[in-house]
C-alpha cells in the first residue's frame, strides 16, 4: 500500500476543541489549530466530482443488487449482526434513527497504523458502526488508495502520512481528537527490520500517542497489543485456554514480543494521568491471538507457496499443537466497542487489558489455515507424514544464518526461523468472557461468516500474482 496522488498533498490545519470542551455535547470547537505535516485532504473542487461519482457508484451498486465490497465488511449490514451497543455513551443518549443527523456526529476518532491489515477494518467499521462519528482521521506511513473512496460518506475521513516516530507528527494528528486508536506497530518476526527499529516504532511511537493524548488533552486510548506480550516464552510453556488472569512467565528475548510488552506496559501506566485541561487520560490493551481474515498477508504468501508446490503445502507442525485465532472483523469490533464504552466504564475498563477472541476453533496453526485453503484448492499432504522437528529446526537455524551472512548484500527473511518455529510449535489458546463482561462484547462474525468471508478472499486472489 504505497503513497499515491502526490496531487492530493497540502498543508492542513486542524482546529483542536479546548480540552473542556472535549466530550461537550455540541462538540464545539475552540480556534487553536496546528499544522499537521503531509495531510491528504479533500479540496473543494474534487468534492462535486466525488459526490457525482458516489452517486454513479450508489447506482452501480443498486443495479447489481449487491452493496458488499468483496471480503470487507463495510458496506453491508450484517443479518447475524447483534445490535449496536454503547450508544449514547460518550454523549448524550442516540436513537438509532438519529445516526446521519449531524447534530449527533460529534466525535473525532484517530486511528494510527489505519491502512494496516487490522487498520483498515477498524477504519470501515467505525465508519459502520459509530453513527457519533463527525471526523475520522486515518494516520500511516504508507496511505492506501481505497480511502479516497471513503472521503465522500457523511463522516470526514481525513487522510494522515505520518511517521508515529515523529512526536510533533503524533501531536498534530492527535489534536482535538476525543479517541486515539493506536494500532500501527512494525509485526515483525522474521528479521526484516533491526531491533532498533523495532522499538522506536512499537516503543518509541506509543510514547509518543500517549504524550500527545496528554499534552492536547484527548481522554481515551485503545492500544492494539497482543499476545505475544504473554507468550508463548522463551521457554515455549504451553498456554492453553487461558485468560486474562492465567499464571504464566512471560519471558521473551525477541525484540517484536519485548517491544510490544514493553508498549503495552507503558500504555497502561498511563492510565489516570492528567491530561491538558485536568481531567484523567483512560487507556486500555486490546491482545489478540493471531488475526486472519482479508488483507492476512501471511495467509497469502502461503496461498501463493502451495499453487507454486503444484496445490500441496507439507504439515510441519504436530496437529495437537493449538493455535489462538481470531477473525479480524471482530478483532476490529471489540476496537470499536471498547473505544465507545471507554467513558461510562472507565473505572472497570482503565488501565485493563483483554484478549481478543471469537468462535474461531481451537486448532494447529496449518490446520486452521486449511479452513480457508482447503476450499480454494490446496491440500496437507498425507496428514501422518509430519517434517521432522530437527530438520525443520535445522532449515530455521540455517535460515537465521543466510539472513546474518547476507545481510550485507540483500534482505533474506524466510517465514521459517527459529522463533517462529517455536510460536508456531507452542500451544497458546484463550479462553476467556472478560470483554463480554465489562464491555458487553459479543462477536460480531460467528464463525460460519468468517470463514465464509476468508475464504471468498482467497479465492478472489485465484490467478493474481505473489
Ligand atoms: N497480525 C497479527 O496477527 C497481530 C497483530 N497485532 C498487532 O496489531 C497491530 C496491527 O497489526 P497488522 O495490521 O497485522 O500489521 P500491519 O503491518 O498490516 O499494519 C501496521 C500498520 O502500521 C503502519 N506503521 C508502521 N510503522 C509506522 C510508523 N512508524 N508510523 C506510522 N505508521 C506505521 C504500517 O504502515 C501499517 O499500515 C500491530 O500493533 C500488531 O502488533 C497483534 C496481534 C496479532
Ligand atoms: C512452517 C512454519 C513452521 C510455519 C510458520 C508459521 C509462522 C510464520 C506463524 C505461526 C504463528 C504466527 C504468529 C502468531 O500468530 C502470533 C503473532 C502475533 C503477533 O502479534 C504478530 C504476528 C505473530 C507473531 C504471528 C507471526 C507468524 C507466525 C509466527
Amino acid at each position: 500500500m504505497g503513497m499515491r496522488s502526490p496531487h492530493l498533498l497540502h498543508l492542513y490545519s486542524h482546529p483542536a476543541p479546548s480540552p473542556s470542551s472535549l466530550l461537550e455535547p455540541e462538540g464545539r470547537v475552540a480556534t487553536r489549530g496546528r499544522p499537521v505535516a503531509r495531510v491528504w485532504g479533500m479540496q473543494g473542487w474534487r468534492l462535486g466530482w466525488c459526490l457525482f461519482l458516489e452517486w454513479a457508484r450508489r447506482e452501480e451498486e443498486q443495479a447489481e443488487g449487491d452493496g458488499v465490497l468483496a471480503g470487507w465488511p463495510g458496506r453491508a449490514r450484517e443479518k447475524t449482526a447483534p445490535p449496536v451497543v454503547g450508544l449514547g455513551t460518550l454523549g448524550p443518549g442516540l436513537q438509532p434513527g438519529m445516526a446521519d443527523s449531524a447534530e449527533t456526529r460529534k466525535l473525532v476518532y484517530l486511528v494510527t497504523g489505519g491502512c494496516g491489515f487490522l487498520g483498515e477494518h477498524v477504519v470501515r467499521m467505525l465508519l459502520q458502526r459509530e453513527p457519533r462519528l463527525s471526523e475520522l482521521r486515518v494516520f500511516d506511513l504508507h496511505l492506501g488508495a481505497w480511502l479516497e473512496e471513503l472521503k465522500t460518506g457523511p463522516v470526514q475521513v481525513t487522510a494522515i502520512q505520518g511517521d508515529v516516530t515523529q512526536a510533533h507528527e503524533v501531536a498534530a494528528a492527535v489534536a482535538g481528537a476525543h479517541v486515539v486508536i493506536h494500532t500501527a506497530g512494525l509485526v515483525d518476526v522474521f528479521g526484516r527490520a533491526s531491533p532498533e527499529t523495532i522499538y522506536e516504532v512499537n516503543v518509541q511511537g506509543t510514547k509518543n500517542v500517549i504524550e500527545a493524548c496528554v499534552q492536547t488533552g484527548t481522554r481515551f486510548l485503545v492500544y492494539t497489543s497482543s499476545m505475544e506480550v504473554v507468550g508463548p516464552n522463551i521457554k515455549r510453556h504451553p498456554f492453553y485456554r487461558g485468560n486474562e488472569d492465567t499464571p504464566y512467565e512471560a519471558i521473551h528475548r525477541h525484540p517484536y514480543p519485548c517491544s510490544k510488552a514493553q508498549a503495552e506496559r507503558l500504555v497502561l501506566e498511563a492510565n489516570g494521568r492528567e491530561v491538558h485541561g485536568g481531567l484523567s487520560l483512560v487507556t486500555c490493551a486490546l491482545r489478540p491471538t493471531g488475526i486472519y481474515g482479508e488483507g492476512h498477508q501471511i495467509m497469502r504468501d502461503f496461498y501463493h507457496q502451495g499453487l507454486r508446490l503444484g496445490g500441496r503445502l507439507f504439515r510441519a507442525i504436530p496437529a495437537s499443537v493449538e493455535h489462538g485465532r481470531v477473525y479480524v472483523g471482530n478483532v476490529a469490533w471489540m476496537h470499536v466497542l471498547v473505544a465507545q464504552e471507554l467513558e461510562q466504564r472507565a473505572a472497570l475498563m482503565g488501565g485493563q487489558v483483554y484478549y481478543c477472541y471469537d468462535e474461531s476453533p481451537y486448532k494447529s496453526y496449518e490446520d486452521f489455515n486449511m479452513e480457508f485453503l482447503g476450499p480454494c484448492g490446496l491440500r496437507l499432504v498425507d496428514t501422518r507424514l509430519l517434517v521432522p522437528y530437527w530438520l525443520l529446526m535445522l532449515l530455521a537455524t540455517l535460515n537465521a544464518l543466510l539472513q546474518w551472512l547476507l545481510r550485507p548484500l540483500l534482505l533474506y527473511a524466510p517465514l521459517l526461523n527459529p522463533y517462529t518455529l517455536a510460536v508456531a510449535n507452542t500451544t497458546f489458546t484463550v479462553s476467556t468472557n472478560k470483554a463480554q463482561r465489562h464491555f458487553g462484547y459479543k462477536p460480531l462474525f460467528s464463525w460460519e461468516d468468517s470463514r465464509t468471508r476468508t475464504i471468498r478472499w482467497v479465492k478472489a486472489m485465484e490467478g493474481s500474482a505473489p
